[in-house]
């Protein structure tokens, strides 16, 4: 069936931003059209019995929320291999976009996790059409030298004239007209209390490139970060996400001397966030596998005298504490692990040690689901959420929850 073509009619939205229809019993996984639309489609994978992968050819009944897409270069009107990818929802109005991401997020909580709740996607300040957040961009190098980004699904570089999820900084420095024969990718990076950068990459170099450090600014906090390390991509992000982690700890559960962890923690952007809500005598140990990332950790903390950064990576850390005497009655802990999660070995030794409450930050809202699950089944209970628009025009959602103790 591999390049087949038929009507569908569109009715949900999956993970991963694409939406789901049926045709003749078969689920298809339908890229580029919004639930409620009938669209033509092709079939692009027919590798599954169960479901068949489709790109949206045309619109036969457009949704009252479609719109132009934001970026010319990835709009249905283009042949669906000449799309630009990383913008897979910019042909959908903002609000419903983000009606969508609550979906998803409600969905694989109610489905994985057997917990039902009224969250909403929460919008971020920003341009009202969700362009212009980047402070990070990643273009590919195409064999001419050219640069764009990929085609969704596949590593086909697509020339562009414009890139709007940027920054407006970072727009300008993308040298969309230059060559960078022998580089593999180049990153634009314009950090908000340094100068911006333009590198190139060459994944085939050994070893890696030589550390330098930037400066991110959140109020009036300086964060020093390694120009190609972790550090939230939208310009509003580390902000809202600084003020959601302070909200969401009950303060009645709140123990300064307690061992507070920020785990997964990069240059401790959570770890501040705790320690400026509950004041100078605040106890916190961030815990990050890249050692860089650690370096500046303990330099973003420094007027701490309670915090700690250890190179680790989180599974081997909580190993390590195991058979110890050391107790996280009393403790707060932040989680935020990348987009597979933190998986069952982790929430194994966290519930194991008894802390107070948990503030899990999450990319991922199935990674979230699945870990929640696993916490409810050891008697931990989802108390608080929240989610929001980190990232517009994509389908990615960030959402923070507090789980504590049942009872
Ligand atoms: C989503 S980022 C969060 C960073 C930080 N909380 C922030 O908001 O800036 C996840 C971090 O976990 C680190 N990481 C990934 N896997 C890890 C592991 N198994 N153990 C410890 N850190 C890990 C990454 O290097 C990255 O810095």
């Amino acid at each position: 069936m591999l390049g087949a073509e038929f009507e569908v009619d569109v009715t949900n939205i999956a993970h991963g931003g694409i939406s789901v229809a049926r045709h003749e019993g078969r689920v298809v996984f339908v890229a580029d059209a919004i639930p409620g639309e009938r669209v033509l489609v092709r079939v692009t994978d027919d590798a599954k019995k169960s479901f068949w992968r489709a790109e949206t050819v045309s619109v036969v009944s457009p949704s009252e929320h479609r719109q132009p897409h934001v970026w010319a270069e990835a709009s249905v009107d283009r042949a669906p291999e000449r799309r630009a990818g990383g913008a897979e929802f910019g042909h959908i109005a903002p609000g419903h976009q983000r009606e969508l991401k609550r979906q998803v997020l409600a969905d694989a909580l109610q489905r994985m996790a057997g917990v039902d709740s009224d969250v909403r996607v929460e919008a971020i300040d920003g341009e009202p059409d969700g362009t212009g957040w980047r402070t990070r961009l990643r273009l590919h190098v195409a064999k001419d030298g050219t640069l764009g980004p990929f085609a969704a699904r596949s590593h086909t570089v697509i020339p562009v004239d414009s890139v709007p999820l940027a920054s407006p900084e970072v727009a300008r420095l993308t040298p969309l007209d230059e060559r960078f024969n022998g580089a593999t990718h180049v990153d634009i990076v314009a950090p908000s209390g340094s100068n911006a950068f333009v590198l190139a990459g060459d994944s085939t170099s050994k070893g890696r490139p030589k550390p330098h450090r930037v400066t991110e600014l959140v109020g009036e906090r300086e964060f020093a970060v390694d120009v190609r390390g972790f550090w939230q991509v939208h310009h509003g992000a580390a902000q809202t996400l600084t003020s959601a982690v302070q909200d969401a700890i009950d303060g009645d559960l709140f123990d300064p001397r307690a061992s507070n962890h920020d785990l997964y923690g990069g240059v401790g952007l959570l770890a501040a966030a705790v320690a400026d809500r509950f004041g100078p005598t605040t106890r916190i140990t961030t815990v990050e596998s890249d050692a860089l990332a650690t370096d500046h950790a303990a330099s973003n903390l420094v007027e701490w005298l309670g915090s700690q950064a250890v190179t680790s990576r989180v599974d081997r850390y909580l190993q390590g504490l195991r058979g110890s005497a050391t107790s996280w009655r009393g403790a707060t802990v932040v989680l935020d692990p990348p987009r597979s999660g933190a998986g069952k070995e982790v929430v194994d030794h966290l519930v194991g040690l008894e802390p107070a409450q948990i503030v899990y930050v999450a990319c991922d809202p199935v990674a979230l689901a699945r870990d929640v699950a696993l916490l409810r089944e050891r008697g931990w209970e989802l108390s608080r959420l929240r989610a929001f628009d980190l990232f517009p025009n994509t389908h990615h959602v960030e959402a923070v929850a507090t789980l504590v103790p049942a009872g």
